[in-house]
């Protein structure tokens, strides 16, 4: 409780906790617990974008779609998996900013609007891509398929 509100701003104008510099001795790169806790922490934000964000579940549903035609056709899943890991990953990103915009400004304001807008802008960049990505891989191989079906 010390460490928290030693690592708190004073004053009402900035409510978002400072970095607290952790004790000595546990900076270590080679820290397998320091890893081990940073991966729980960030497998937690995974999951409460999993349970909050539809278009999370959306996403992964669709690259596990995706990843299963790459199987079934027999292509390199190498852009694919890329382009789950940039839509997923911005989804993330654009889930930390909705909730750094509202708890920095939970009422309307132009700023605010333009960070949430520019978020979801980015997820939507990179989902018109992986769309694209999509249709260049799978589409010569589905034509084949096709071709060599016809009697
Ligand atoms: N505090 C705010 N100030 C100005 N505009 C806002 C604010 N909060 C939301 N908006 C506008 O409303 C839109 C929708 O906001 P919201 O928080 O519902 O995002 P969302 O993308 O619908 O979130 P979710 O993915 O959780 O459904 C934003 O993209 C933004 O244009």
């Amino acid at each position: 409780m010390a460490g928290l509100s030693r690592g708190l701003a004073s004053g009402p104008e900035c409510p978002v906790p400072r970095a607290v510099k952790p004790p000595a001795g546990s900076t270590s790169a080679l820290s397998v617990r320091r890893w081990w806790r940073s991966a729980g922490f960030a497998w937690a934000g995974v999951r409460y974008a999993w349970q909050t964000q539809a278009n999370f579940r959306v996403e992964v549903g669709l690259g596990l779609l995706a990843c299963s035609l790459c199987w079934a056709l027999r292509v390199s899943p190498a852009p694919v998996l890329l382009c789950c890991a940039l839509v997923l990953s911005l989804e993330l990103l654009n889930t930390a900013a909705e909730a750094l915009t509202d708890l920095v400004s939970p009422e309307w304001h132009p700023q605010a609007k333009i960070a949430k807008d520019a978020a979801a802008g980015a997820v939507l960049i990179a989902s018109f891509v992986s769309v694209l990505v999509g249709v260049a891989v799978f589409t010569p191989p589905l034509l084949a398929l096709a071709l060599s079906a016809r009697p």
